[in-house]
C-alpha cells in the first residue's frame, strides 16, 4: 500500500526548555492503515501531530506527505483532515452551517457531502442545532465530521476520545475502521488509553519523554506479549532443579523467593503441577497469567522518566 504520511527524524526544541519536546521521531502511515500515536500527557503527541499538520515548525528532521516533502504552504492540506484536542466551533452556527463553511474555507470543490456526513456521524437530528448547545461528545463528532468533510486521504485525530461516552468510543471506533478499511483512508491517531488504540490500531509507536520508544505492528505486539504459569512451591531450589534437569525447562524467571514463573508452557501447567508433587514438592499456588498489553506498555515506559 502506498505511503501516505512519512516523519524522517523529526524533532521539536522549544526555547526555553532543557529537553526537546519531541527527539528523532519517525514513522510511517499507508492508506488503509490506522496507526495509534500512544502516550501519556506531555509524551509529544500533539506537538508531533502539529509538526505534521504545519501548525509547529520543526527544529529537526522533517515531513512527507504524498510522497512529497512539506514546504510550508497549504499545498497537499486539501488531502488531509484534522481533528485537534479540543475542536473549536463558532457557538452561534448550527451544525450544518458548521459543514458548509468549513466546505467553502477549505475550497472543496466537488458533490456537497453536508448531509451524507451528518448521516455518517448520526449528526442529521441535530443539525440545526447551534454548536455552543451540543453536549461535549457532540461537538467532538461536529469536529470529526468538519475533518472528514471534504474526503481527505489523511485522517490526523488528537485525542479523539476525550468526552465521548461508551456508546460514542463505539460508533468512534466503527467509523474509524469504516474510513480505513473501506474507503482507504490513512487514519494517524494519538491517545493516553492504551486499550481503545489496541483495539483498532494495525501499528502502534508509543511515546515518552519526546522520543519514539518503539513501534510495532498491533499483531507482532500480541505476540510479544507473553504468557506464563505463575507457581509459589516449596523448596523453591528443588522446584528449580527439576524444571531444569528433569523437564529441560530454562526459560522462567524467579519473582520471589517462593513464586516462579514458567513461560511458553501455559498448555502444560496441570501437567506440570503433578511432576511437581510427584517429585515431593509443596505447591502453594498455581495460575497461568496473560500479559496484558497495559503491563508492557507499563514496563516498556517504566524507569524513562519524562
Ligand atoms: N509552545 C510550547 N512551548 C514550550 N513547551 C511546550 C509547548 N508546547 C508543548 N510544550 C511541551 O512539550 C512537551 C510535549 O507536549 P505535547 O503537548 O506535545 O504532549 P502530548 O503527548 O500531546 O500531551 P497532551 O496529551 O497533554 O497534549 C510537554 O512537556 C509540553 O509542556
Amino acid at each position: 500500500m502506498s505511503t501516505v504520511l512519512r516523519t524522517i527524524g523529526l524533532t521539536k526544541r522549544y526555547a526555553k526548555r532543557l529537553t526537546p519536546a519531541v527527539e528523532d521521531v519517525s514513522i510511517e502511515v499507508a492508506a488503509g492503515e490506522i496507526y495509534g500515536f500512544l502516550g501519556q500527557n506531555g509524551a509529544g503527541k500533539t506537538t508531533t501531530l502539529r509538526m505534521i499538520m504545519g501548525l509547529v515548525r520543526p527544529t529537526g528532521g522533517e515531513v512527507e506527505l504524498f510522497g512529497r516533502r512539506l514546504e510550508g504552504g497549504s499545498e497537499g492540506f486539501a488531502r488531509i483532515g484534522f481533528l485537534p484536542e479540543v475542536p473549536g466551533h463558532y457557538p452561534q452556527l448550527t451544525v450544518a452551517e458548521h459543514l458548509r463553511l468549513h466546505s467553502r474555507l477549505t475550497g472543496y470543490a466537488g458533490p456537497d457531502r453536508t448531509e451524507e456526513t451528518l448521516s455518517l456521524l448520526g449528526l442529521s437530528e441535530v443539525r440545526d442545532v447551534r454548536a455552543g448547545r451540543l453536549s461535549l461528545g457532540l461537538r467532538q463528532r461536529l469536529g470529526l465530521a468538519r475533518a472528514i468533510l471534504h474526503g481527505p486521504e489523511l485522517l490526523v485525530l488528537d485525542e479523539p476520545t476525550n468526552g465521548v461516552d461508551p456508546a460514542g468510543l463505539h460508533q468512534l471506533r466503527q467509523l474509524l475502521l469504516d474510513l480505513a478499511k473501506q474507503r482507504g483512508m490513512a487514519v494517524l491517531l494519538s491517545s493516553h488509553l492504551l486499550g481503545e488504540v489496541q483495539q483498532i490500531a494495525d501499528r502502534i509507536g508509543i511515546m515518552h519523554g519526546g522520543r519514539l520508544l518503539q513501534q510495532r505492528a498491533a499483531a507482532e505486539l500480541e505476540r510479544t506479549l507473553r504468557s506464563c504459569v505463575e507457581l509459589r512451591v516449596e523448596p523453591l531450589e528443588q522446584a528449580l532443579v527439576v524444571l531444569e534437569q528433569k523437564l529441560g525447562i530454562l526459560d522462567y524467571e524467579l519473582r520471589d523467593s517462593r513464586t516462579i514463573r514458567i513461560y511458553g508452557k501455559t498448555g502444560q501447567s496441570s501437567e506440570l503441577a503433578r511432576i511437581l508433587v510427584g517429585e515431593g514438592m509443596e505447591l502453594r499456588e498455581l495460575k497461568v497469567r496473560h500479559d496484558s498489553l497495559e503491563d508492557y506498555y507499563l514496563r516498556l515506559i517504566g524507569g524513562k522518566g519524562a
